[in-house]
């Protein structure tokens, strides 16, 4: 049996070039890769990190964000406990796009998904378009938590991932507080390894 007591799925989606696939190299990988080719229709890694004397581990999915992928990538959304919304501050484009990726998470995702809206690139610091506080108001307005980032300077990126896996791990305790046995159910999910795991967040 795996070595972990939580196993949570985050999936990211937003316009295509905004960051994903860097950040989520920055946060498993610690790296900036030179030069990152677009991803192609779905790519996923893994990391396990320890909340409050827990394992989790993170089944990180990076969607590809180029429009001609969407009813590949849509597909993944079903099985989310996270999902992180990226769009790019130096680029008016990915922030307007935002409202259509928010009609995709209702038609796709559960209802319950924690989601958070990202701003990435906020080291390019002359280019940026969208203050943080326009960020900030989209956010609130559709009940998301915000966070601004850098993959390419590592500013808020382990934090973004640290903040979803400790929601998460938190709200999982409280069902298992609520429910007890509960821990000892399998997530019904059409992913293989996630019915593998011991003790997994049930929706
Ligand atoms: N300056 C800066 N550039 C970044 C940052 N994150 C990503 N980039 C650059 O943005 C470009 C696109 O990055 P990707 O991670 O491939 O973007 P993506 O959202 O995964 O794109 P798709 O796979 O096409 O959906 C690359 O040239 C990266 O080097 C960042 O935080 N700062």
């Amino acid at each position: 049996m795996e070595d972990y007591k939580y196993l949570f799925k985050i999936v990211l989606i937003g316009e295509a070039g905004v960051g994903k696939t860097c950040l989520v190299r920055r946060f498993t990988q610690g790296l900036f890769p030179p030069g990152q080719a677009a991803t192609i229709g779905v790519d996923f890694m893994i990391k396990t990190v320890e909340i409050e004397g827990d394992k989790v581990k993170l089944q990180i999915w990076d969607t590809a964000g180029q429009e001609k992928f969407r009813s590949i990538t849509q597909s993944y959304y079903r099985a989310a406990h996270g999902l992180i919304l990226v769009y790019d501050v130096c680029s008016q484009r990915t922030f307007d796009a935002l409202p259509q990726w928010l009609t995709d998470i209702d038609s796709f995702a559960n209802e319950k998904v924690l989601s958070y809206l990202v701003g990435n690139k906020i080291d390019r610091g002359d280019a940026r378009e969208i203050p943080t506080h326009v960020g900030e108001q989209f956010a609130e307005r559709y009940e998301m938590k915000y966070i601004e980032t850098s993959a390419k300077e590592a500013d808020n990126v382990d934090k973004l991932f640290l903040d979803i896996a400790s929601r998460l791990t938190e709200d999982a305790r409280e069902r298992n507080r609520l429910i007890p046995g509960e821990d000892s159910m399998n997530i019904s999910s059409n992913t293989k390894s996630i019915s593998s795991c011991s003790r997994c967040f049930k929706f």
